[in-house]
């Protein structure tokens, strides 16, 4: 059995829609559907969830929202009008939309996670009727039946392990199940919705508490290349890549799988392959364990690259003998609820790199204050603009040379690089660079590792 997802470029007109059904029909195995809201129709396009959460904001904001959901209903009116289904799924779908505006919430965070997440539940109502309209039996599943638990946050939830037993006893036959993707409920009936892009970790879960032999996620490239390719012209394709290279890859920028997506699929060992709803016989990339992936000859992956990080620089000399430094910043961050996501050090210097979209303003001036008053460091300086690019793959553990010839291809184009962390993964180099330098940085690196034939001829 497969599970298979489909984004928000894949359902995002009729016409796509329509490709999908074909996609489905292709295959009597895939009996397990994951919807994403529907996406951009053409560059410049407003996401349906982005609609949605401008709707919440209006709402919350008692400004007018009409013109809003009458936005959001044209989207998955246009897909209706495609199949020319019955009045009643879309009177359906308006009748949720509307009532939306006149629920009640516990606050905003819950007010917003549950008008994000009726962009997947109601194109899972509709491609459901779609399919059914196509001669394809099939049910819209509602997480809350299937037994979907999540906790944590409204808007960044975290699955519970009760989700797995829950999703054992389904048993999908040959009645097509659709699922919406992104979200879940909590055990009090609340709607908790992932974090952006999450519909890729609800097909994750599906395919490990549902045991799928296989996990295809669709979207809208041939496969995952080798970097961006609105970074790097043509990039390589990767035809078969690690668990744990992924991981590494879509934290580090690879969005075209969301990168919490794939701890699921680990758990339960099964492999994922991303395809092109555009183009599906293309074989796309394969994602397995690591025993299955390693080659010698090629020691990187792919390299990736995030502008969304921050950095704060502490110096103070001394700092390896004094006992509790590092305990004492850490009990900071916990006051002020913040994780960080690296701390390289040397012996006087730290450098703690956080997600610059988890903070704000305010916290930030505040938590330097702390730091300056509790640690009284002889330097600290809060770098707003940072940038990670992360070299990845299976065989740099085994390649002596392969940090060598990242820093080269970077200092000899005058690109400063910040920090380097290799070594805990074992599988990566991350280095830390000015946000306006990450895009060449990545073509540098690509061009010494996949094109190293015009980087001699320059
Ligand atoms: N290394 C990469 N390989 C393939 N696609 C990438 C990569 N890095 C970023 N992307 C982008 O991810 C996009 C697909 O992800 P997304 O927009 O979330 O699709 P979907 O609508 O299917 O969820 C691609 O169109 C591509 O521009
Ligand atoms: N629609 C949600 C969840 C998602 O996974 O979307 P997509 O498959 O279009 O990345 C978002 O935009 O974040």
């Amino acid at each position: 059995m497969k599970v298979v997802k489909f984004g928000g470029s894949s359902l995002a007109t009729g016409q796509q829609v329509n490709k999908v059904i074909n996609i489905i029909k292709a295959d009597p195995d895939r009996r397990v559907v994951v919807t994403s809201a529907p996406g951009k129709r053409f560059a410049g396009d407003i996401k349906v969830t982005d609609l949605l959460i401008q709707y919440a904001t209006q709402v919350q904001q008692g400004s007018d929202y009409q013109p809003t959901v009458t936005a959001i209903s044209d989207r998955y009116q246009e897909i209706s009008d495609y199949f020319e289904l019955p009045a009643t799924t879309l009177t359906l779908i308006q009748q949720k939309l509307t009532a939306l505006a006149t629920t009640t919430f516990s606050d905003d965070d819950h007010l917003m996670a549950a008008f994000k997440a009726h962009g997947e539940l109601l194109n899972a109502i509709l491609l459901a009727a779609v399919l059914n309209q196509q001669g394809i039996p099939a049910k819209f599943m509602d997480p809350r039946t299937a037994g979907i638990l999540v906790t944590g946050q409204p808007n960044d939830a975290d699955v519970l392990p009760a989700t797995y037993a829950n999703l054992a006893q389904l048993q999908p036959q040959d009645t097509r199940l659709v699922f919406p993707g992104f979200f879940g409920y909590t055990p009090d009936g609340d709607i908790y919705t992932f974090a952006r892009g999450g519909s890729d970790i609800t097909g994750a879960i599906l395919s490990r508490g549902l045991s799928a032999d296989l996990y295809e996620n669709f979207t809208d490239v041939d496969a995952i290349y080798a970097a961006n390719n609105h970074v790097v012209d043509h990039p390589a394709v990767i035809q078969k890549m690690s668990y744990r290279e992924m991981r590494e890859l879509s934290y580090a920028g690879f969005s075209v799988f969301q990168d919490e997506a794939i701890i699921p699929a680990v758990q339960g060992q099964v492999p994922v392959n991303v395809k092109n709803t555009n183009n599906p016989s293309a074989p796309g990339t394969l994602i397995v364990p690591s025993q299955f992936v390693f080659n010698p000859a090629s020691p990187i992956t792919g390299i990736a690259s995030s502008n969304r990080f921050s950095a704060l620089y502490l110096h103070r000399y001394l700092l390896n003998k004094e006992v509790g430094f590092t305990l004492k910043l850490l009990e900071i961050f916990r006051r002020y609820n913040i994780s960080y996501e690296h701390m390289p050090s040397g012996i006087d210097d730290l450098t703690i790199i956080f997600d610059r979209s988890k903070l704000d303003s305010a916290t930030i001036k505040a938590l330097c204050n702390d730091v300056r008053q509790t640690l009284a460091p002889d330097y600290l300086e809060w770098i707003d603009d940072y940038a990670i690019i992360m070299v990845v793959g299976e065989g740099i553990a085994h390649n002596i040379g392969t940090i060598g010839k990242v820093i080269d291809s970077l200092t000899e184009h005058n690109i400063a690089i910040h920090m380097i962390n290799q070594g805990a993964s074992r599988i990566s180099i991350m280095l830390g660079v000015q946000s306006k330098d990450a895009d060449n940085a990545v073509r540098r690196i690509y061009q010494t590792f996949f094109q190293p034939s015009e980087v001699t001829n320059q």
